[in-house]
């Protein structure tokens, strides 16, 4: 490997480094310019780029499990590091493609994995950041960042406020001093050079860090925000799957039910049964629900609205011919009784680690579930997260981001039923309503091809998710 002052003199002879009047991205004109995209030219000099880097990295003890480079100069870079230190690479797409996986970030990866990110030059960091973002928004976590060149703009601090550690191989300043000692440059070079340098600073320190700005959390960070182990698992469902679906199974058969769980299995979070409007019930049908849910991953969460005082929905939960406490991840309660519904469900869940959600409003027209009693529900299930994990509900009503809200009366199209049944978009309930998991019985167990149409929510669902980050 080259010594620092052996490659930068390689990196001016190929004209990777220019001086001279450079208009730069940002409209401001430069003295100095650098073009690494030529280092594809010179595999010898783009190997020594990348084992500096990978050194750097290295000697700073940085944790990772992949690298990215930012695209797309940052490509053949990433390429080199992962190849010749077998470090999975990951590949960021600069847009998403129209057809096939629609990936922005290709190569296999699971959230939390740790990623580095490398890149040839840093000026404000943006380029940076903006890899950054892609990679968190499919649940990745970032916390260094390898770089050539710094050009001392601001980038490594703009970076440090958004908790990203740049590692820097060499800055301007002293590339300028290797150079001028070199006899490549001159003084009133390096001046000049110095000069814009100081002139240029894109950081300002008053600006907020993104973080701060940033309202939406990711099912990433939710789930670590998370106390109740099935919000976080639910959550990081969601992400893992890509899905906010959560499929209301109103079928009146065991066959249809386990049937319907297996086809659409793969497309939800969620399966949201009515155990009672099934005629053939045994515990056989629990027993296959339950390996279902285990071979799709997802939550099976028994609509059974509970409403009665404590000690009778104590034996609605644990007993009867149903012991939905048994199999039920999550069920449902009205707080229509006060408290007491909510300890006497508790007491037979919580040991169990079940989980409750408060009807705090309804779907349907005319619904009293609104205003005060809405906010009383909320209350309820506020002073009781050790159970309760969240709401049914028709729009966001808690900012505690454990908290889970989720929305029936789905379906692709607004409209009401023959019964009251009031349905809004996908879209209306993630974007506008903030909700966070769309409950879709007939939109998709009454269409022509269940599975498609499960297919067309899930992607409904989503991409509204993914767009609040927009
Ligand atoms: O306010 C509520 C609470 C629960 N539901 C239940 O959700 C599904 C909706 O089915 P669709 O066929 O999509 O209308 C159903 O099981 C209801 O019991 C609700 O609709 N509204």
């Amino acid at each position: 490997m080259a010594n620092l002052k052996d490659l930068a003199i390689q990196l001016f002879d190929i004209q990777a480094v220019k001086f001279g009047t450079f208009t730069l991205k940002s409209g401001i004109s430069s003295p100095v310019y650098f073009d690494l995209r030529v280092i594809v030219s010179y595999p010898k000099i783009m190997r020594s780029v990348s084992e500096f880097m990978w050194k750097a990295v290295k000697d700073a003890e940085c944790e990772y499990a992949s690298i990215c480079g930012v695209p797309y100069t940052a490509l053949p870079i990433a390429t080199c590091m992962s190849a010749d230190h077998d470090i999975p690479m990951l590949i960021r797409r600069k847009e998403a493609k129209g057809y096939g996986t629609k990936k922005i970030i290709e190569g296999h990866f699971s959230a939390g994995d740790k990623c580095l990110i490398a890149e040839d030059v840093v000026t404000s960091g943006s380029s940076v950041l903006e890899t950054v973002k892609s990679l968190q928004d499919e649940g990745l976590v970032v916390t260094d960042a390898v770089v050539l060149l710094d050009r001392e703009q601001g980038g490594s601090k703009r970076l440090a406020q958004n908790n990203i550690r740049l590692h820097s191989i060499c800055s301007i300043s002293k590339l300028m001093l290797i150079l001028l000692e070199a006899g490549k440059v001159d003084q009133k070079m390096v001046n000049q050079v110095q000069k814009f340098i100081t002139e240029n600073n894109t950081f300002n320190p008053e600006a907020k860090p993104a973080e701060e700005v940033k309202k939406v959390l990711t099912y990433v960070e939710r789930a670590a925000q998370c106390t109740h182990p099935l919000s976080k698992r639910l959550f990081s469902i969601m992400q893992e799957k890509r899905t906010n679906l959560a499929l209301s199974a109103d079928v009146n058969t065991a066959a249809e039910l386990i049937q319907m769980a297996d086809s659409i299995g793969p497309y939800i979070c969620v399966l949201k049964t009515h155990i009672d409007i099934i005629e053939d019930f045994s515990a056989d049908l629990i027993q296959k629900l339950s390996s279902l849910a285990a071979k799709h991953n997802f939550i099976i969460f028994e609509d059974r609205k509970f409403a009665d005082i404590g000690n009778t929905v104590k034996q609605q939960y644990g007993g009867g011919m149903y012991r939905i406490s048994e199999w039920a991840d999550i069920i449902n309660a009205h707080a229509v009784p006060g408290p007491g519904i909510i300890q006497g469900l508790k007491e037979v869940g919580a040991t169990k680690n079940r989980a409750c959600l408060m009807l705090a409003q309804m779907s349907s027209k005319g619904t009293l579930a609104k205003d005060t009693y809405t906010a009383e529900s909320v209350k309820m299930a506020e002073g009781n997260k050790d159970f309760v994990i969240g709401f049914i509900c028709t729009e966001k009503l808690s900012s505690d981001p454990a908290m889970l809200h989720m929305t029936p009366g789905v379906q692709l199209s607004a409209g009401v039923d023959g019964l009251g049944q009031q349905y809004l978009t996908p879209q209306e309930v993630i974007t506008n309503r903030e909700s966070d998991v769309i409950i879709v019985g007939r939109g998709i167990t009454q269409s022509a091809n269940p599975m498609q149409a499960a297919k067309e929510y899930q992607e409904a669902g989503f991409l509204a998710y993914q767009a609040l980050f927009n």
